[in-house]
């Protein structure tokens, strides 16, 4: 736990009662004892047995001497699952601070990783998709910090873990529902021997640190190559693009963003792409036109590309 950078810290534990987070919980028992970690479980009430099942959990953190709580949450009618995840992260975001946790950690593991992995393979993702599940992040809808210490263990080392304990996990009947995507690739995974995927995890992990160092220069980008410029409509940026791809599609999305626009980095792409050629590109409702500019100081002709807000059309 302490590869994290949490040493000291105290930390906060999501553990729904499944094999997964319950290993969690007993890994970090024994790593840094009772006093140093605090768990929570949601109650999100979908199932008759969710009650309970969050009593077994308290019943495990008694007998540990850990801190434990229980969040009831509402889940709003809808999409059940999505609805269900963003109150869980914000009961979860509110919690771990309450209980002055320095972060707040979950127990994804390498199989879910290969899964994420395979379907954002599968979907044509680029970089930051295929960086699949982050090591850290922020907590959806809340802003501390999440951590998943358990990315490089798989689901049989976790198991074994609560089996030696004598600790028999719930099961959420939803993990093998095939009407969900994931259901299915982890049963396509489970049925072959020749993918690895504490391999697969690993190759995520490789993504994140390349996505990271991607972020890292598109936030140098941004501060060194654009600058405010007005037009006539008083808006505007001007965009000294010197860089590789993937860093100025990066910079692009966020200058479109500062204009109150919203592109995908596919579109961002071709923009990219047509303004390299020299050609105008027409993005969320953003015009951007290519130029060459000779930098008074130094003499050197740069490629400079002006974003400005597009006109709006004229009524037919
Ligand atoms: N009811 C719950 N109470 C506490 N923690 C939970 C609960 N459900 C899930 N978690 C935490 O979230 C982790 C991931 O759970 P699961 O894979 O079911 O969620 P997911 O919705 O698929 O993932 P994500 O939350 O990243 O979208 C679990 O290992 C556990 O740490």
């Amino acid at each position: 736990m302490d590869r994290f950078g949490f040493a000291d810290t105290r930390l906060g534990l999501a553990v729904s009662g499944g094999p997964d987070s319950l290993a969690l919980l007993l890994l970090a028992h024994a790593a840094c004892g009772s006093e140093r970690i605090a768990a929570a479980t949601v109650d999100h009430a979908l199932r008759a047995e969710s009650a309970a099942e969050a009593e077994f959990v308290a019943e495990i953190c008694r007998r540990l001497g850990v801190d434990h709580a229980i969040l009831k949450v509402k889940v709003e009618p809808g999409n059940v699952q999505a609805e269900a995840r963003t109150a869980r992260y914000l009961a979860l975001g509110q919690w771990h601070d309450d209980a002055r946790a320095a972060v707040l950690m979950t127990a994804h593991h390498a199989d879910d990783q290969a899964e994420t992995i395979l379907m954002r393979l599968n979907r044509g993702s680029g970089v930051p998709g295929l960086a699949a599940i982050r090591s850290t992040a922020e907590i959806p809808g809340w802003g501390g910090t999440l951590a998943r210490p358990l990315l490089r263990w798989s689901k049989r080392e976790l198991e074994s873990v609560v089996s030696s304990a004598q600790i028999e996990p719930v099961r959420d009947p939803s993990n093998s529902d095939e009407q969900f995507d994931r259901a299915r690739v982890r049963r396509f995974l489970s049925d072959q021997d020749w993918l690895d995927t504490q391999a697969l995890a690993a190759s995520a992990e490789h993504i994140e640190d390349a996505w990271r160092a991607i972020e890292w220069f598109a936030a140098e980008d941004w501060e060194t190559h654009v600058v405010p410029d007005s037009d006539e409509t008083g808006r505007g940026f001007r965009y000294y693009a010197n860089v590789p791809r993937a860093i100025a599609i990066e910079t692009i999305c966020r200058v479109i963003g500062e204009l109150g626009g919203d592109a995908a980095r596919g579109d961002a792409g071709r923009a990219f792409d047509r303004l390299w050629r020299g050609d105008n590109a027409s993005l969320a409702g953003v015009l951007i036109v290519p130029g060459i500019e000779q930098i008074a100081q130094t003499g050197v002709t740069m490629r400079v590309w002006r974003f400005s807000p597009e006109p709006p059309r004229a009524a037919q």
